[in-house]
């Protein structure tokens, strides 16, 4: 679940990365593994700063002073394809045709024939497993059959309408063109978000796209519309236009941003997070009802899991008439921990992020409310944690339903074996975390306190809950293909450096040959390599894609 964001000054003597940067600290929720931004200044000519880490540590006066112009593309990156190699960080670049860069947030699903049409067909050499890289080429692909030496408006709606129609999966997408503007699209189905805002500068106008509307708020922009399911909008510094360049297909945008990624103070597709996650507790707190009073038992007090639970959670304490206390307290500089790499590392920073206070636990029968349980690493934990400081009894409520099948559009949970809720019940779910009870939201539960907001929304994508996956092409062959690149183990995804092998989709490509020279498998082609003018900090040889401070010469 990335973040992306494009931006373009009416003044392009305003330098737009300072802008850039606070909006991708503002979407750090969404990728805490990689960011970067490109920007595009005179002569149509682009400057990038990237790398692994948060947008504090790869940021900073100097580096922001390097990326010149007053239109650029950020990214924050959680990766759910390929691995964690710097080489995959985000935005993307390629020269051919008319120099384009790139952001994405999503996950393609038919990554291994995308594939082969680039190598049989399209001859575009992809140099990571990402699967964004490859979607910037298949659009590269759609452009250049244009064939025209200078492109317009028409020729890019006509480019991103063939890219709809070959790419399946979820794709919010960002792209900026050297000297030509800023482009957003979003798949048919609208899968993940993004939208656009707008603010007076001068005689004219500034223009933002963003993941979430958050991004908008904070920096003064106003008029914030969601790119549409489909839809493409294309900004330059003369003009703005949209175009529906899909065919019509279900609108159904993930439920899980309302229960976890999204910020609460996000509205996305019309609909406040908040006033959903409140929903979400005054739901919930029926179905405990309902259930304490089947099991004849009673609740001393309702304690929330920090941070995404606490606006549920109050709503659900307030609902039952019970108190509400802060039991866990959260160290402010721990991240998410269920968007970090590897279970270890999960584990680790449940324990070293949240605190139990003794005084709200001892002697009590707690309700712990959290938005969802995944593997349940937190729920485990927490739940010791509790008992250890004295808890008589420990029952969990989730404001989502029990999470069974992988999901495949840009979350990373690709292995049913690594869902606590995959092939249990309700009462074994408690069992193996730890509980005495869990209690779950039902699915139309969940549904109907988002929907309440926006009657317009009449479907979303629930497939973690049902296996249901509204792009078709998931059948059972490809999750166990993606569950076995892509579990928790598997080399592709720990791979931290080097040339990121572990095959996006394990076919097509052959591996890094590591000689240099042009052809399949090489890390840098030399054109990429000679085309790049490095200041400031050098990479090693296999990251060369990504030096921290690359200035692109296109001109
Ligand atoms: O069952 P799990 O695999 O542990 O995943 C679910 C947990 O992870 C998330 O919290 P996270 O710490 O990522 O973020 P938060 O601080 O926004 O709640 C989510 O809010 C749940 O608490
Ligand atoms: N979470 C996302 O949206 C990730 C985008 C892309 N699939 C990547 O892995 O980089
Ligand atoms: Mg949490």
């Amino acid at each position: 679940m990335c973040g992306i964001l494009g931006l373009l000054l009416h003044d392009p003597s305003v330098d737009a990365a300072p802008e850039i940067c606070e909006g991708l600290a503002l979407l750090q929720h969404r990728g805490q593994d990689a960011c970067g931004i490109i920007t595009c200044g005179p002569k149509g000519r682009f400057f990038q700063c990237k790398a692994n880490g948060m947008v504090r540590d790869i940021f900073d006066g100097a580096s922001l002073a390097r990326l010149v112009g007053g239109m650029g593309v950020g990214h924050v990156r959680y990766p759910t394809a390929g691995s964690f190699n710097n080489a995959e960080a985000q935005p993307f670049y390629v020269n051919s045709p008319y120099g384009i860069v790139f952001a994405h947030n999503g996950n393609l699903i038919n990554t291994a024939s995308l594939l082969q049409f680039m190598d049989a067909t399209a001859h575009r050499h992809i140099n990571t497993s990402s699967d964004s890289e490859l979607l910037l080429n298949i659009f590269a692909d759609n452009l250049q059959q244009t064939g025209k030496f200078r492109i317009n408006e028409d020729d890019i709606f006509t480019a991103i309408g063939g890219l709809m129609s070959q790419c399946k999966g979820a794709y919010a997408c960002v792209a900026m063109l050297a000297g030509f503007g800023i482009i957003a699209f979003r798949d048919p189905n609208g899968i993940r978000p993004v939208g656009m805002a707008s603010r007076k500068s001068g005689n004219g106008k500034d223009y933002l796209f963003a993941s979430e509307s958050v991004v908008a708020d904070a920096s003064g922009f106003s008029e914030w519309e969601d790119v549409r399911p489909g839809e493409a909008v294309i900004i330059t510094r003369n003009n703005v236009s949209r175009r529906q360049v899909a065919l019509a297909a279900q609108f159904a945008p993930d439920i899980f941003e309302y229960v976890y990624f999204a910020r609460p103070d996000s509205v996305l597709d019309g609909v406040s997070v908040y006033r959903s996650r409140m929903a979400m507790g005054d739901a919930l707190a029926d179905e405990v009802q309902r259930v304490l009073t089947e099991q004849n038992l009673s609740v001393d007090v309702v304690i929330p899991v920090p941070d995404t639970s606490r606006v549920a959670a109050l709503n659900l304490a307030q609902k039952l008439k019970l108190p509400y206390r802060e039991g866990f307290i959260k160290n402010r500089y721990v991240g998410r921990t269920f968007i970090m790499p590897g279970q270890q590392m999960r584990k680790k920073n449940v324990r070293r992020k949240l605190n139990a206070m003794a005084l709200e636990f001892s002697g009590k029968n707690v309700l712990l409310v959290d938005d969802s349980i995944v593997r349940g690493t937190t729920s485990r934990e927490i739940i010791q944690m509790a008992k250890d400081v004295g808890a008589k009894k420990v029952i969990v409520a989730s404001c989502a339903p029990p999470i069974r099948y992988s999901n495949v559009y840009g979350i990373d949970m690709p292995s049913r074996a690594e869902l606590v809720a995959h092939d249990r019940d309700t009462s074994e779910i408690a069992s193996a975390i730890g509980a005495d009870l869990v209690i779950f939201q039902t699915l139309p539960d969940l549904i109907s306190s988002v929907r309440q907001f926006n009657p317009l929304l009449t479907t979303f994508d629930c497939s973690v809950f049902t296996g249901e996956y509204v792009t078709g092409g998931v059948d059972e062959g490809y999750l166990q293909h993606l569950e076995s690149l892509r579990a928790d183990n598997t080399r592709g995804k720990l791979a931290l450096s080097g040339s990121g092998q572990g095959d996006m989709e394990g076919q097509g490509r052959a591996e890094s040959n590591g000689n240099g020279s042009v052809g399949i498998g090489n890390e840098v082609g030399p054109s990429r390599k000679d085309n790049m003018r490095v200041n400031g900090t050098q990479t090693n040889g296999a990251d060369d894609t990504v030096g921290l401070y690359n200035t692109f010469n296109t001109a």
